[in-house]
């Protein structure tokens, strides 16, 4: 049976000044789904996500999210005065004092031990973690990963895309990845979307449900997605 639908985004236009960033964009994500959004820089990615985790209402068009949305940035943004288990619970209002919630968060990102340290003792990775561990606490219908893993290193990047499908399986939460990187969207999601030129929607690939996914699998779809992006590409010419 098909899932609850979390997101429902229906011609939706988004302008700065004469500028149309996003132009009459359709967006359907179930609950469970984990859907992948790649587009060159400046497409309109980030500004989508802002308007799906309701930090900009300035659009035309309809958007409609339920439930609760957790986000998490490119950067960590941890708070630097607040030891690390203060920063996963940041914010929760009675539970932000719940150490608890904390650990048993940290834990999951393979972080137990590490409450109580500073946040600017910890690896990129680990920052990473605890931005990943302080979205889930609040365990949300819907996650928006924006570039999560983009300042990462390649291989504290493959650990991540393990743990954030770990994550995904035993939370189920819809999961809408901002990403620039062909290979990632196509290693984890269901669905990968391309945003084109003048913030239009242009290709939507469903992949196959198999998992762990195997690159090799995909070079059909992803030759196809490096045209969408006006990208030449030599590994699969
Ligand atoms: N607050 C703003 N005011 C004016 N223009 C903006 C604002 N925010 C974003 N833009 C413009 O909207 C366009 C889309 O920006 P956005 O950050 O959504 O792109 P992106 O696809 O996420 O890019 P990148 O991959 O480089 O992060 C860009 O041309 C950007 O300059």
């Amino acid at each position: 049976m098909a899932r609850e639908l979390i997101v429902d985004v229906a011609g939706l236009t988004k302008r700065f000044g004469p500028r149309e960033v996003l132009s009459g964009v359709d967006l359907s994500i179930r609950r469970g789904e984990f859907v992948a959004l790649l587009g060159r820089s400046g497409s309109g990615k980030s500004t989508l996500l802002k308007i799906l985790a309701g930090l900009d209402t300035d659009v035309h068009g309809q958007v409609r999210v339920d439930g609760t949305v957790s986000v998490a940035f490119q950067q960590p943004r941890l708070l630097p005065w607040r030891r690390v288990w203060r920063n996963v619970v940041l914010g929760l209002g009675e539970r932000s004092r719940d150490r608890a919630l904390a650990e048993r968060a940290l834990a999951e990102v393979r972080l137990a031990g590490h409450a109580d340290a500073w946040p600017r003792t910890l690896s990129g990775g680990e920052a990473q973690r605890v931005s990943l561990a302080r979205a889930l606490v609040r365990e949300p219908g819907l996650l928006l990963l924006d570039e999560p893993f983009g300042a990462l290193d390649a291989l504290t990047r493959l650990a991540m895309h393990r743990l954030v499908e770990d994550l995904w399986r035993e939370h189920e939460p819809g999961v809408l990845l901002v990403t620039h990187d062909v290979d990632e969207a196509l290693l984890l999601a269901d669905r990968v979307l391309v945003l084109g030129e003048q913030g239009r929607l242009i290709s939507e690939y469903p992949l196959a449900p198999a998992r762990p996914r195997r690159l090799q699998d995909h070079f059909g779809v992803r030759a196809d997605i490096l045209d969408d992006l006006g990208v030449n590409d030599y590994a699969t010419a």
